[in-house]
């Protein structure tokens, strides 16, 4: 392989995997990953840091040896992930990294490096002056859930996409070293038994959604629970107000009645009298007054009490109509009673 940048593709790729500890350890890659010019690597089932359960901040590290064949991160998980391909790059290859859009499409956003460098998973022999390949040199990426959904994730899922290169190595070769799980589990908080794992935007955001949500439920019942007392107090106000509105008009009718009796009472007495003065002045009129004038006389007396009677039945029609006025009014006033 001449060393001229040349992206590794067909036979020639197929070629550089075969060779043993070229680029993969031996039995760690499978050619049904190889697609186009590149090839996809596919999600491992340990040296995982993922949710202890789907939406909670408290994160499980699971290490090398142990094994979790699937997982779900709810919307604000992350997770720590790492291939199931073991590497070991020679120094005249090196990989640049890109996203699987499926993954991307169900909301998966994948935090990752560019670039597998040239001799990612050799080791330098100070013994024998050698470079020799790592056992268990693993990619890691991390991983947050910003989808509406959860998202299951399973091993041997694809979950990232290599191009090789053929390159010219380096005058001196350098060991290539990488954060770490060990470095990524504490990121992560896997040895704190605490709710507080995870990539902290992801879950801050989660959380405050989550308290948004609270407190707009507080809110809203409390609204609820405002406007139930407005009406009930609403409805007692109109309640007292119309029964304010009662007793006034029962106060109003009874001074009413009480005005039109005094006022017939008073009538009443003047006809009386003045009936009584007439009968007198009657009896005292000379006997030899003309007739004509006798004749007025009564006359004046009898229009007189037609007029002081035609007055009080005005009077008492005037208090019914004031008494049946009174009573319409509070009929209209009761609550409930609709307008006109
Ligand atoms: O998403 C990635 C990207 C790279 N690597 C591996 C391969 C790479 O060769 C090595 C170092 O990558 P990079 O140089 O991007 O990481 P770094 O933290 O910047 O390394 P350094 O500080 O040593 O330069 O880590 C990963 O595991 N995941």
């Amino acid at each position: 392989m001449n060393g001229d940048g040349r992206l590794l593709s067909g036979q020639g790729l197929l070629d550089a995997l075969n060779q043993p500890d070229r680029i993969f350890r031996a039995g760690s890659w499978s050619s049904d990953q190889v697609l186009g010019a590149g090839y996809s690597v596919r999600l491992g089932g340990d040296l995982l840091v993922i949710p202890s359960t789907p939406g909670n901040a408290r994160y499980t590290a699971v290490t090398d040896g142990a094994r979790v064949s699937e997982f779900t991160l709810a919307p604000g998980d992350s997770a720590l992930i790492s291939t199931i391909e073991r590497f070991t790059f020679d120094f005249d290859v090196t990989a640049t990294i890109g996203d699987k859009f499926g993954l991307s499409a169900r909301g998966l956003l994948i935090l990752h490096g560019s670039t597998v460098h040239p001799g990612y998973g050799r080791q330098y022999d100070q013994d024998t002056s050698r470079w020799s390949a790592k056992s268990n040199e693993r990619l890691y990426f991390v991983v947050a859930n910003v989808g509406p959904t959860e998202i299951h994730l399973r091993e041997g899922d694809q979950i990232a996409y290599l191009q090789f290169f053929a390159i010219e190595p380096a005058a001196e070769p350098k060991s290539v070293s990488n954060v770490g799980f060990d470095y990524l589990s504490k990121l992560f908080r896997a040895d704190h038994d605490s709710e507080d794992g995870g990539l902290a935007y992801f879950r801050n955001v989660k959380d405050l959604r989550s308290e948004t949500e609270t407190i707009a439920g507080d809110l809203r019942a409390g609204m609820e629970r405002l406007q139930r007392e407005f009406e009930a107090e609403l409805s007692g106000m109109r309640r007292e107000v119309a029964e304010a509105q009662t007793s006034v008009d029962r106060v109003t009718n009874g001074s009413n009645t009480v005005v039109v009796f005094g006022v017939f009472l008073v009538g009443v007495t003047l006809l009386g009298f003045v009936l009584t003065s007439i009968a007198d002045l009657v009896e005292k009129l000379p006997e030899h007054l003309s007739t004509g004038r006798y004749t007025l006389v009564v006359a004046l007396a009898v229009a007189y009490a037609l007029a002081a009677v035609t007055g009080v039945v005005f009077v008492a029609q005037a208090a019914r109509a004031t008494v049946r006025g009174a009573a319409t009014n509070r009929k209209g006033k009761e609550p409930g009673t609709p307008p006109g």
